[in-house]
């Protein structure tokens, strides 16, 4: 099937002459939750942005749904619904008047039952005749959310849905976003969170310096995950791996006083036990051990850590 986003070589450079996107390229299929991570100022919004033809891009190309976003715009966008970071609403206007409006604003015959069913499953049913300004901080944001699915669209964008929101509201958020993908909507997310990137995704894409450094399947990425690291502090330093030891994942630190051993949690043999045994065939002790788990943090970290050092000697040659 084709993909419902189809993103080729797209850059942005402001006019101040940051390039903020650097050769992005991304297939978004229809119906799954991709989450975007990315360290503050890594571009996760300019491509949101250029996506949904708010910024316009330098170079490359976006399709939504087979429609150019820059030749097409209104049938790429009226596929889109776009939650922003920032809370804008007209603070006079009552939540139901503001949902409707935005209907509208797509070119959209009226439809009081949508529009019902969006109220009640953001909980704000209740409070449709109240104006905007008088709603808490959490619930205006459950009205930006009402208006990005006011038009029934087939995308979802949200930057940072739940930065500053209470745990209550960040639950219903996810769980409103399952059934949206129960129903077969798209749903891109950006998220500062990666235990919410780790719960709700299907594929995660790491950007950073305006580069997708990564999009993975999470179940690959937990793969990664999965593995632990075995530590052993060696009784006296080791000068080289003997090669008796050669078929293991093993590292020397530096000072030759410690080997690293990786190895996956879920795999069936972790090869500890062979690995001790080996170890006292070879002659080396040891006097004391520590086990690690790596989490989608240490790869998201290492990622753009490399991600920086790569760019920095690009930079140099
Ligand atoms: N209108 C603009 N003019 C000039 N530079 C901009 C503009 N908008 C964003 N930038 C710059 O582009 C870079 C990427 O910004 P962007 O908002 O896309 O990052 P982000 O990944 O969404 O960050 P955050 O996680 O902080 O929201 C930043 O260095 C930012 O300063």
């Amino acid at each position: 099937m084709a993909p419902i986003i189809s993103i080729r070589d797209l850059t942005k450079t402001y006019d101040g002459g940051f390039t903020a996107l650097d050769g992005v390229s991304l297939d978004i299929e229809e119906g799954e939750i991709l989450a975007l991570l990315g360290p503050n100022g890594a571009g996760k919004t300019t491509l949101i942005s250029c996506i949904c033809a708010l910024v316009s891009p330098s170079g490359g190309s976006v399709a939504v749904g087979g429609h150019d976003t820059l030749t097409d715009f209104r049938a790429a966008r009226s596929l889109i619904g776009l939650v922003p970071q920032e809370v804008s609403i007209e603070p006079f206007e009552t939540v139901e008047n503001t949902v409707k409006f935005s209907r509208g604003l797509f070119g959209l015959p009226p439809d009081p039952a949508h529009i019902e069913k969006v109220l009640r499953a953001l909980s704000l049913w209740d409070k449709r005749s109240n104006r905007n300004m008088e709603l808490s901080g959490g619930m205006k944001r459950r009205v930006l959310i009402a208006k990005a699915l006011s038009h029934e669209p087939r995308v979802l964008f949200l930057d940072e849905p739940t930065a500053g929101v209470d745990v209550a509201l960040r639950k219903d958020m996810w769980d409103l976003v399952r059934s949206l993908r129960a129903e077969g909507v798209t749903i891109i997310l950006t998220t500062h969170y990666i235990e919410e990137a780790e719960e709700m995704a299907d594929r995660i894409g790491v950007i950073d310096s305006g580069k997708l450094l990564l999009v993975e399947q999470k179940s690959v990425l937990m793969q990664k995950m999965g593995q632990k690291e075995l530590t052993l502090h060696l009784a006296a330093p080791l000068a080289d791996l003997p090669a008796a030891l050669a078929d293991y994942d093993l590292t020397r630190s530096e000072d030759g006083q410690a080997l690293t051993y990786r190895y996956d949690t879920r795999a069936q043999r972790t090869g500890i036990t062979r690995l001790l045994a080996d170890l006292a065939a070879a002659g080396i002790a040891f006097r004391d051990l520590e086990t690690r788990q790596s989490s989608l943090e240490d790869v998201f970290l290492t990622l753009v850590d490399e991600g920086a050092r790569s760019t920095t000697q690009e930079g140099a040659a």
